[in-house]
């Protein structure tokens, strides 16, 4: 066994995060039990291979991991530092100082509490969702409070680098703030304006390329967790929806403004150029998203290359990548709609696209110039 988590861990609330949890702690052999309200979620969690079911008689947890809607988590933590005196008690809440509010309120102890939140997820929910990679890589926020004790932050962060994550310390209120602005506003955008597409007819939807993807990706996510979600952040995430909603009313007054105009001459002074800042600072923001290794981003060059839609064609040519010599950076698969070939776009290093294509057109490969 490598983990340093030795266990026995308690997971409350299996579903995709606890789910997941007990998978990749499982595969590190420590002991995980599984409890949720629903005894369904249970028994797949466990046929799944995150741990198997508590039993009354069971020892202590050394840990407990509460991964529970954040409308329940902080009764839930409650109630686990009470049932169990000697464990930690971690959450996975995507909000935290809501949960932290609560559990204060409450008057419990809190020195065995230190509240976290995996910067992973998927669309989808409950444990058949559930993988072991899923924290790989990714950060993993330990929201420590002033009442949490030395030993318990260190089995928190422990936990987080078993799973494979990367632990960031930050204060409950900054995670809010944070999230906020990275996860809880572009959820709400993103649905937001895929919802705009339920009146759309199919022939326009049929021209629909990888920006609409792009920004419609998330929308797919479970209504009821990201109620609750914003609920409980509705203090941060307002302020920028705010903020948000005055951008959009310049783009709409400039929009007016050219809309009664005959031909860009005749458009008001400072009309275009509210519209070009307002693309401009997009620029500017999206090329603040760090890069693949968590550092800033990278220009990488990007070779496009037609797969046909057979069995092993895509294994086919990413060995073929690895026997041109050339580093595959990063991998976007598109497909067109009603057609038999998708499209790979490989990124690869400044300097490697040139020699890329050359090899691969040799190989026969097809590029998208
Ligand atoms: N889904 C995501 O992408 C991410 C979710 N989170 C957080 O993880 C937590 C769990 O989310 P998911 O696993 O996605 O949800 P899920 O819907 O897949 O699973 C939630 C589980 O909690 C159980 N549950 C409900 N009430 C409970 C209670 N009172 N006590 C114990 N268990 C209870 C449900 O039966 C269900 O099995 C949430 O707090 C969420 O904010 C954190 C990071 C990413
Ligand atoms: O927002 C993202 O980028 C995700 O990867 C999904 C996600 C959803 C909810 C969370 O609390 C944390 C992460």
């Amino acid at each position: 066994m490598t983990a340093a988590t030795t266990g026995p861990v308690l997971v409350v609330g299996v579903g995709l995060i606890g789910a997941s949890v007990g998978l990749r702690l499982t595969a590190e052999g420590v002991d995980v039990r599984l409890q949720d309200p629903s005894r369904t979620a249970v028994a797949l969690a466990r046929d799944v291979g995150a741990g198997r079911s508590a039993r009354p008689d069971d020892d202590e947890p050394a840990l407990v991991v509460v991964a529970a809607p954040p409308d329940v988590t902080a009764g839930v933590v409650r109630a686990q530092l009470e049932a169990h005196p000697g464990a930690v008690v971690t959450d996975v809440a995507s909000v935290k100082g809501h949960v932290l509010a609560e559990l204060r309120a409450s008057g419990v102890p809190l020195d065995r509490y230190v509240g976290s939140h995996p910067m992973a997820g998927r669309e989808r929910s409950g444990p058949s969702a559930a993988v072991p990679d899923l924290f790989l890589g990714r950060p993993w926020v330990i929201a420590e409070a002033e009442e949490s004790s030395a030993d318990a932050v260190l089995a928190v962060r422990a936990l987080a680098v078993d799973l494979g994550a990367v632990p960031v310390t930050m204060d409950a209120d900054a995670h809010d703030a944070a999230v906020a602005a990275v996860s809880h506003v572009p959820q709400v955008v993103s649905s937001l304006m895929a919802a705009r597409l339920v009146g759309v007819d199919d022939a326009a939807l049929g021209l629909a390329g990888q920006g609409l993807r792009d920004v419609t990706r998330i929308a797919a996510s479970d209504p009821e967790l990201w109620t609750s979600i914003l609920a409980a952040n509705s203090a941060a995430v307002r302020p920028l929806l705010e903020a948000l909603r005055g951008d959009l009313d310049e783009v709409i007054d400039a929009l007016a403004s050219a809309d009664e105009a005959d031909g860009p001459e005749t458009i008001a002074t400072g009309v275009l150029v509210t519209l070009a800042r307002a693309i401009a600072a997009g620029n500017e923001g999206v090329a603040r998203i760090p890069g693949k290794h968590g550092g800033a981003q990278r220009a990488y060059e990007e070779v496009t290359v037609l797969v046909p839609d057979s069995p092993g064609e895509l294994a086919r040519l990413l060995t073929e990548i690895g026997e041109a010599g050339v580093n595959l950076e990063d991998l976007r698969l598109e497909h067109a709609a009603g057609r038999q070939v998708g499209m790979a776009a490989i990124s690869v290093l400044p300097g490697s696209a040139a020699r890329l294509e050359a090899e691969l057109v040799e190989r026969g490969w097809r590029l998208v110039v």
